[in-house]
């Protein structure tokens, strides 16, 4: 632990517990089916699922101050500070980092700052699994999805906003990681396993 780190947990340098890790973020836009294939990659292989926005939302759900500040955000489709949860996703890698194959990070980076930030104090990802539905497709998901999931940011307006947010600030990160040749873009119009048997085939050609 470097000087000054009060807790377990050090925001401001890479952990060694983590730096073996393999990483793969999983980015697409809202109700592209992220969560679904990282339930599936899971059952197949393994890795640890961090979902970003799972983890926000355990921090509402807890009713802390800082989850009522949380909540007003994600009520409104806009983005948490990066540090918030940028150690959130840290600390709970570092919690797996002893039994864990690998993490799947679902939702994260949200703009390229997010991914330079992550690389600087966590590590760097061999794979950005690109989720890519059309808006409509993704719309019509989060519709559906919105009568029975409980999430107060399934609402019309709320969807739309997350949508303009994701093409505004993180369609770049694609761009930025396509670059380094790590992004493996993934059909997401299909059923489930359609989808799925695309994502098995990035994941197998890591090993
Ligand atoms: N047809 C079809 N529907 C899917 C697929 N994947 C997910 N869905 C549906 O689309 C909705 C959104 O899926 P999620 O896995 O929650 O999407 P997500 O990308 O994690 O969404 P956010 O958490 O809002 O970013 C769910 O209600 C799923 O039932 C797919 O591959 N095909
Ligand atoms: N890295 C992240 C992840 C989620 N969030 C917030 O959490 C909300 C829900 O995230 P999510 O990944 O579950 O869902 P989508 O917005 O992708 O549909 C987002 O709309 C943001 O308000 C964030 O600010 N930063
Ligand atoms: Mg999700």
């Amino acid at each position: 632990m470097g000087a000054g780190c009060s807790s377990g947990v050090c925001p401001s340098r890479k952990s060694d517990k983590l730096k073996n890790s393999k990483i793969i973020f999983v980015v697409g836009g809202p109700g592209s089916g992220k969560g679904t294939q990282c339930e599936k990659i899971v059952e197949r292989y393994g890795f640890t699922h961090l979902s970003s926005g799972d983890l926000l939302r355990a921090e509402v759900s807890s009713g802390s101050e800082r989850g009522k500040q949380l909540a007003a955000i994600m009520e409104k489709g806009e983005l948490v500070p990066l540090d918030t949860i940028l150690n959130m996703i840290k600390e709970a890698m570092i919690a797996k980092a002893s039994t864990s194959k690998g993490f799947l990070i679902d939702g994260y980076p949200r703009e390229v700052r997010q991914g330079e930030e992550f690389e600087k104090k966590i590590g760097a990802p061999c794979l950005l699994l690109y989720i890519d539905a059309k808006a409509e497709t993704m719309l019509m998901r989060l519709i559906k999805r919105g009568e029975t999931s409980g999430r107060s940011d399934d609402t019309a307006q709320t969807i739309k906003n997350r949508l303009e947010l994701y093409y505004k600030a993180t369609e770049p990160v694609i761009a930025y990681y396509q670059g380094r040749g790590i992004v493996r873009k993934i059909n997401a119009e299909g059923s489930v396993d359609e989808v799925f048997s695309q994502v098995a085939n990035a994941i197998e050609s890591l090993q």
